[in-house]
């Protein structure tokens, strides 16, 4: 039975425009259904809905199953899908290759011999050598990480298919074999197989339905044949023509007769020579290109490029007001807003702050929900502190005014206090959390190493210190990415449903030590990348990656910063 999306809409937090937009389509069974369109235009988001790990609005049926059941995916439902990502790094995480196959092929419980054999034929059908299995998938090719990637889906014998660039990275060979396993798949297996690519010269021979998306929206969908035969929906959707395409287009114009689909290599080259041996064998004199068809010029080609450039940045490119002012402005504005808030001395300061951590969370355009992984622990350890630090044993514990429960008391008052100077830390953390997510770590770095320069005539470490900085803020984002990539693994390989953002406790013992290793080899690559940059040089003066200028919307934001001090000091000492 086919997969059928009705209405399905992708809103992402901060995303200016639906990264899909109420899009209608149906997946045949038996069908190769590929996904074309430029960069940007959705086709990894559509893959995500399909496979249960983008939340959508709308309905998708798999095998006639709904895909969610309201709160969140559906297990049968994506129990029934095999999901390749567009990044192999983003699927890979344990420590061998064998050790990625026995994470895909747990969640049904086979037997050791069934598992042994399943991973032996996904590897023969990817053409992975067996010696790979001690191997650490980190340490593969790209191409190899990305035939392991796939073998570990594939061993799990999912009725769907979803593959997202699979021919990236493949050497011809491999995209060869990929290709045929493709077309036996598709005679032999149930089910169907959907692939965004933009290797349509490869792809769009084996295709039965082409669907084209642009903008999140489907600008084109039908059968491969009919596609073949409208070559002006590339230009249409800004994809370019593909080159199959194009040869077909300029073999019609020398008068070849060519059929309405995508043609192979050897399919192109047998018409082409059916056309120029006659019946008694010999060669007919071939007319020149058809000089209507016009190359663009280079300046034509370089324009070209512009406005595809300059179309794909405008949507997600444009810098917002709070992202484009100076970092050194938001670090005074932020120091005046925690200064502000740490002097507060009772809960209506506290309201106060609260109350302009909101307007600021506008401003900056965060959502709440995104800030609430980093926060949710903390508002955690607050409770339990509160609690904790109000309980009293003994006859005078917790003081007058506690509740007594025989030797054990609870003083409201003290759980108060505690509450009172955990809250002003929070909101501190929740303008940090503003910070980072509209200041890049650069930024950040540039920003206080500008703001402390006067300090370094004192041989104060100002450098050493504005790196510690801006490095401890950006880990706080990347852990949430570590721990999306780990949920996103234990939904799609793991069959976990999960809420987006969370893993599930029993999935720790798996992935702690690889998430930890991900975070070494993460330590790795920065000390590697600041030694290239110079950092381990003392003594050496390093240019300035960005330079930084103070405009009028800076001074302005200074200004405002310095009010908001002098109205949260003012409250503070209002008693
Ligand atoms: N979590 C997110 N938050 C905000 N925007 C997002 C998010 N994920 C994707 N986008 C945006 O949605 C759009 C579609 O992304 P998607 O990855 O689906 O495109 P694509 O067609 O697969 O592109 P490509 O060909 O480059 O792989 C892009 O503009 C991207 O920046």
């Amino acid at each position: 039975m086919p997969i059928t999306v009705e209405r399905l809409s992708v809103v992402a937090d901060g995303a200016e425009r639906p990264l899909l937009n109420g899009i209608s389509c149906k997946f045949g069974d038996g069908e190769i259904t590929i996904i074309a369109g430029r960069n940007g235009s959705g086709k990894s988001t559509l893959l995500d809905a399909l496979g249960g790990l983008a939340a959508f609005e709308g309905s998708v049926r798999v095998d006639g199953l709904p895909l969610t059941d309201g709160n969140g995916p559906e297990a049968s439902g994506i129990g029934r899908i095999g999901q390749q990502f567009q990044y192999p790094e983003a699927q890979l995480f344990a420590r061998t290759v064998q050790g990625e196959f026995d994470y895909s092929l747990r969640y049904l419980k086979l037997s050791r011999r069934e598992n042994a054999r399943r991973t032996d034929e996904a590897m023969r059908e990817m053409g992975l050598a067996p010696e790979l299995k001690t191997q650490s998938p980190l340490l593969l090719s790209g191409g190899e990480k990305r035939r392991v990637a796939l073998a570990s889906t594939l061993a799990t014998d999912p009725g769907w298919l979803l593959l997202d660039e699979p021919t990236a990275g493949l050497d011809p060979e491999a995209a060869d074999r990929l290709l045929g396993f493709l077309l036996r798949r598709k005679r032999e297996a149930s089910g169907g197989i959907v692939v965004a690519t933009h290797d349509l010269d490869l792809l769009l021979p084996v295709a039965d339905r082409v669907i084209v998306l642009q903008d999140g929206c489907v600008a084109a969908d039908m059968p491969a044949s009919e596609l073949a035969a409208s070559p002006e929906i590339w230009d249409r959707a800004q994809i370019g023509t593909p080159l199959s395409v194009a040869l077909a287009e300029q073999m019609r114009s020398l008068g070849v007769t060519v059929p309405a689909k995508f043609l192979t290599p050897e399919e192109a080259a047998g018409l082409l020579a059916e056309r120029l041996t006659g019946a008694d064998g010999s060669v007919a004199e071939c007319r020149p290109m058809d000089s209507s068809v016009e190359y663009p010029t280079q300046a034509e080609a370089e324009r070209n490029v512009g406005t595809v450039a300059g179309g794909a940045a405008t949507p997600s490119g444009r810098r917002r007001f709070v992202q484009s002012l100076d970092p050194r402005t938001k670090w005074l504005f932020y120091m005046c807003f925690s200064i502000g808030l740490l002097a507060q001395r009772d809960w209506t300061g506290v309201a106060c702050g609260l109350a302009i951590t909101a307007v600021l969370e506008l401003l900056c355009r965060v959502p709440l929900r995104s800030m609430m992984p980093i926060l949710r622990p903390f508002l955690w350890f607050m409770v339990i502190s509160a609690v904790v630090s109000g309980i009293g044993f003994g006859e005078s514990g917790g003081g007058d005014g506690a509740l007594r429960l025989g030797a054990v008391s609870f003083s409201v008052a003290a759980a108060l206090t505690s509450s009172l100077e955990l809250a002003k830390i929070i909101l501190v953390m929740a303008g940090g959390v503003l910070l980072s997510a509209t200041t890049t770590p650069f930024e950040m770095k540039r920003g206080i190493e500008r703001i402390a320069a006067p300090l370094a005539r004192i041989k104060f470490p100002v450098e050493a210190i504005s790196l510690t900085g801006s490095l401890l803020l950006r880990f706080i984002p990347v852990l949430r990415k570590e721990a999306g990539r780990f949920n996103r693994i234990a939904k799609s390989r793991g069959k976990r449903v999960r809420r987006s953002g969370t893993i599930r406790l029993r999935d720790l013992p798996v992935m702690l030590v690889p998430l930890l290793l991900s975070l070494l080899q993460m330590a790795s690559d920065l000390s590697l990348a600041l030694e290239a940059r110079g950092y381990t040089l003392r003594g050496m003066p390093r240019t300035a990656a960005i330079t930084l200028r103070m405009k009028h919307p800076d001074w302005l934001a200074v200004v405002a910063g310095g009010a908001l001090l002098a109205i949260l000091l003012a409250l503070s000492g209002r008693s």
